[in-house]
């Protein structure tokens, strides 16, 4: 575990700072340096994205404060990829305390997917409030100006941001920039003006707006109270950040920007990082890896669905034959919903599979099924991946289009419904395994079986790949010196170091 992993006092923090950003000579006064602060929502998908937010910003030489519980802050760390873990240790880590919460196995055979089993390790995060106020009013009166980035669904832990000077926040967005353009639209209800009702309309002409599944069975009721108790917390914020390019959301942005003009919009991401460091292999390599070295390029479809989905045992058995059917080679990962805390392993579920069926596809060399926490990210960026069959996860989605691999798209709960039409739809790089309006029947084997076998063996499949591979490359341009991704985030850092 790296040092700083430990909370440490506020004298001490100084000290470490010191340290990391002190080239011999002394350059900072702590009254000089603008802090920065993320407040992370505690589930996988928005811890990796602020844990690797975090690591941009400090590449800038800023300090950086990560807060959370110590459960889930070890979690970003140990589940952190693409990057040289020893970096972590230049980030302040502050391990806060809260009551201990319940961490009950996930439901498989519920009828919504929604990981509703989560929620007792979120409630146990809003209480949070207390100790992070007390760490912006301790860096508030050293620091010239304390930045925090919360997720979202943090925005109540942060309210007390707003008595203090010079402290000044940003909410960050864990979705597609056209995920929350169409949300925001939801929400407008009738103060929309008649010009930009009309550009909307034009728009959907051009297809920059596709017709979209409603959000029914997206989200947990209890969920939908969580995110609606931030809402008056928000209006505190300086500016919004999104995990995406202009390179490929640019109209999205544009249309946040025309519906809520009195805050900046910022679009820094890929957050992920788009060339894997060689450091970041932690020393061995995984055995899939391995596995996938021996494999022809291209070839190979990775089969997995984050970290909120549990499968019924009958869905596991029918995406177990089809993809056997399909002959095509593939990487499944076969794991359960995290639970609220990782750590707690007493109680596990033991997936079963077809009988025969994990040797016999080991054995013939065309499948490998991984039941621990795979390098999703070095999987994704290695030439035998030609495709990858993912509940569309915003972070998987990204992670796919920069390393430039195609979708077969199906969707579990929240966003993932309508990142999956912007994924086949708006940008073409997928298919769709499952749509929404089936959300409630089992896939078949025969349907998984033929959508692989689309993917991974047509012409269609092929042009896909191209069109992924086409990305990628705009993505990578963006990033460089006067691309899109680039200019922004420079700009960011020089706004909040002004
Ligand atoms: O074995 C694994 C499983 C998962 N992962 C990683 O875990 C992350 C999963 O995040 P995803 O966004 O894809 O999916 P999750 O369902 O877990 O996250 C969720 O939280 C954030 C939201 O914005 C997402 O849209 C939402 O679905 C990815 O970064 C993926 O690379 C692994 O590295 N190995
Ligand atoms: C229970 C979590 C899984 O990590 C739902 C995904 N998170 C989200 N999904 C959809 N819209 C959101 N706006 C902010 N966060 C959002």
């Amino acid at each position: 575990m790296p040092s700083s992993y430990e909370s440490s006092p506020m004298a001490s923090n100084y000290n470490s700072h010191e340290k990391v950003h002190n080239n011999g000579t002394k350059i900072f006064q702590h009254s000089q340096v603008v802090v920065v602060v993320v407040v992370p929502f505690p589930a996988q998908g928005h811890l990796n994205q602020l844990l690797h937010l975090s690591r941009i910003i400090l590449s800038y030489n800023i300090p950086i404060h990560f807060v959370g519980t110590a459960t889930h802050n070890k979690q970003a760390i140990v589940r952190a990829q693409g990057w040289d873990p020893k970096s972590v240790a230049n980030i302040h880590i502050h391990d806060f305390n809260v009551p201990s919460f319940s961490s009950p196995l996930p439901n498989p055979n519920a009828t919504t997917k929604f990981p509703s089993h989560l929620l007792p390790s979120f409630e146990a995060s809003s209480k949070l409030r207390e100790p992070v106020a007390n760490l912006l009013q301790n860096l508030s009166s050293v620091a010239k100006r304390v930045v925090v980035i919360y997720d979202s669904l943090m925005a109540c832990v942060v309210q007390d941001a707003i008595h203090i000077a010079n402290c000044e926040s940003y909410t960050f967005h864990s979705v597609s920039a056209f995920t929350m353009f169409l949300y925001f639209l939801d929400t407008m209800g009738n103060g929309k003006d008649k010009a930009f009702v009309e550009k909307i309309s034009h728009d959907h002409s051009n297809n920059i707006i596709p017709e979209v599944p409603s959000l029914e069975g997206c989200f947990s009721t209890q969920f939908i109270d969580l995110i609606t108790s931030q809402y008056e917390f928000h209006k505190f914020s300086k500016g919004t950040i999104y995990n995406t390019t202009r390179a490929i959301e640019s109209p999205y942005m544009e249309l946040i920007e025309s519906i809520i003009s009195t805050k900046t919009h910022w679009a820094l991401g890929p957050f992920n990082p788009t060339v894997i460091e060689k450091k970041s292999y932690k020393g061995n390599k995984h055995f899939c890896m391995e596995w996938l070295d021996k494999k022809s390029p291209r070839s190979v479809i990775y089969v997995s669905f984050g970290t909120t989905t549990a499968f019924s045992d009958e869905q596991i058995k029918e995406l177990a034959i089809g993809l056997e059917q399909s002959k095509q080679n593939f990487i499944w990962v076969l794991r359960d919903a995290d639970k609220g805390d990782i750590f707690d392993v007493d109680e596990v579920r033991k997936v079963e599979l077809p009988k025969g069926f994990e040797e016999r596809v080991e054995d013939e060399g065309v499948g490998l099924i991984v039941r621990d926490w795979a390098p999703q990210l070095e999987i994704l960026g290695h030439p035998s991946i030609g495709g990858f069959m993912s509940h569309c996860g915003w972070n998987s989605c990204m992670e796919s289009i920069t390393m430039g691999v195609p979708i077969a798209a199906w969707p579990m709960h929240s966003d993932q419904p309508r990142n999956r039409v912007l994924v086949t739809e708006v940008l073409k790089v997928g298919l769709v395994v499952k749509d929404w309006a089936h959300r409630n029947e089992l896939v078949t084997s025969s349907s998984v079986e033929s959508v692989v076998k689309r993917l991974m063996a047509t012409k269609e499949g092929d042009e896909m790949r191209q069109r992924a591979m086409n990305l990628k490359s705009v993505i990578l341009k963006s990033k460089d010196e006067g691309g899109v991704s680039r200019v922004e985030m420079d700009s960011f850092i020089a706004h909040i170091t002004r």
